[in-house]
């Protein structure tokens, strides 16, 4: 893909459906009783990949036009896969679906793409294995997982990272054990899930950093309007603000405080982003926005904003490489086990188009008030890097190339059409 460099962007977009809330609805429509019916659903490859392991597992699934049907069959309806489940490039799939096949009464074996083959799973082997799944990985920490039948019990498990994936997956499988099961977390991850299961009828205690799930509750089928996916405006958000000249609307954007980071930061670094209509959609804060090209300033970011933006980090970056003076980002460890390794991924490519950016163990320091130049760029197949690298572009002196950037397809198939659509080349 080449990209040119824009004077300005302007024009309305409507925002695809959010990724993290489409992989559930799924996931818990299949394990309800009854036809959920799924509008907005995001037709990327990471949610398609969840579809296929459901349907795998003996779940009809019918795609229309606008929306979904997914025929569930209760929380012991699922049956045995006739072959291994492919997550494809979704660390989502394979770790919640982990927290579901760990209470079932059948052997599943699970894997996915090279990257998600590189991905740590040990983070849910241990809490499974504290409530008595039996579950195996290749060197304990790898995928493929296999997960044999077991008598599962509840626990109260501290985990060590903010991950919505680790708590999920626990309190998924908290559905089919003897107990409750409580998850704590250092910070707060989104809770799309504690959201959308309280909704399909399961029991929730919420307290600060802490979820307890109750066992064995009646699932009800119900209709989910999926929001749009606050990670997939971040790019317009950032491509608003630091073009010049720009006035952007986007529509039905999910501002879930648990997911809402980016916003707050860009409005920290003195972004003109306003945001009108605010109403509720399925138990999700969702609104349309106004993005104006801004005069940005640096900031830090670190601790508990850190899991609300964290797949929203690169877009960041770029936002920050325009602003006046230092920007800082620290407690994002996270970043480096991703679908590529995204602190690395980042600085290496922006460095290549002259920014002056800088890898931390846990973050990055990035210069602003850059000049960049077109490049030939690597997406390293990771849809975010891919997305931020083009933003990035937009700002460039001369064209820039992507190469690989198919990989957009998991989250964001049209975001190539959306930026052609709203921008004009310098
Ligand atoms: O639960 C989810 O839907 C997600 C949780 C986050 O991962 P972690 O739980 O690993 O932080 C995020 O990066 C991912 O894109 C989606
Ligand atoms: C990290 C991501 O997704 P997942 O973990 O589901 O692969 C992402 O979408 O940025």
């Amino acid at each position: 893909m080449i990209i040119q460099p824009a004077s300005h962007l302007k024009g309305t977009l409507s925002i695809p459906g959010d990724k993290s809330i489409s992989h559930r609805s799924i996931m818990f429509g299949s394990i309800a009783k009854g036809t959920t019916k799924i509008h907005n659903f995001l037709m990327g490859d990471d949610c398609l990949s969840t579809i296929e392991c459901f349907r795998k597992l003996g779940i009809d699934i019918e795609m229309h036009n606008d929306h979904i049907l997914v025929h569930g069959k209760g929380l012991h309806g699922l049956e045995p896969a006739a072959e291994i489940l492919d997550c494809g490039n979704s660390g989502t799939t394979t770790r919640l679906i982990s927290g579901i096949l760990a209470g079932q009464p059948f052997t599943s074996t699970l894997t996915g793409d090279a990257s998600i083959q590189k991905r740590p799973m040990k983070r849910i082997i241990e809490p499974l294995r504290q409530m008595h799944a039996a579950i195996e990985g290749k060197d304990d920490n790898f995928c493929p997982l296999t997960i044999s039948p077991s008598t599962l019990e509840g626990i109260c498990y501290t985990s060590p990272v903010a991950s919505a994936q680790v708590k999920s997956c626990v309190l998924l499988a908290g559905l089919y054990a003897n107990t409750p099961t409580t998850v704590c977390e250092p910070a707060l991850s989104r809770d799309h899930t504690e959201r959308m299961l309280s909704a399909f009828g399961a029991i929730i205690e919420r307290k600060d950093k802490c979820v307890t799930i109750y066992p064995n509750p009646e699932l009800e089928a119900m209709e989910v309007v999926v929001p749009g996916d606050i990670s997939s405006a971040a790019f317009f958000m950032v491509a608003g603000l630091i073009v010049p000249n720009s006035k952007l609307i986007l529509q039905n954007v999910g501002i879930n405080p648990t997911r809402r980071g980016i916003l707050d930061a860009l409005l920290a670094m003195g972004g003109r982003i306003t945001c009108f209509n605010e109403r509720e959609l399925c138990g999700e804060p969702v609104c349309d926005m106004i993005i104006e090209s801004s005069d940005l300033h640096g900031i830090t970011i670190e601790g508990d904003i850190i899991p609300t933006m964290i797949d929203e980090i690169p877009a960041f970056a770029v936002a920050a490489l325009f602003a006046h003076g230092t920007t800082i980002i620290k407690d994002a460890k996270e970043l480096r086990v991703k679908e590529s390794n995204r602190i690395d991924t980042m600085c290496h490519e922006l460095g290549k188009m002259g920014a002056v950016i800088r890898p931390l163990e846990d973050g990055m320091i990035i210069e602003g008030n850059a000049t960049l130049h077109g490049a030939i760029l690597e997406s390293y197949d990771d849809h975010r890097i891919a997305m931020s690298l083009a933003v990035a572009a937009l700002k460039a002196t001369t064209p820039s190339q992507i190469l690989n950037s198919e990989c957009i397809r998991i989250s964001y198939p049209h975001f190539f059409e959306h930026l052609k659509a709203v921008s004009t080349e310098a």
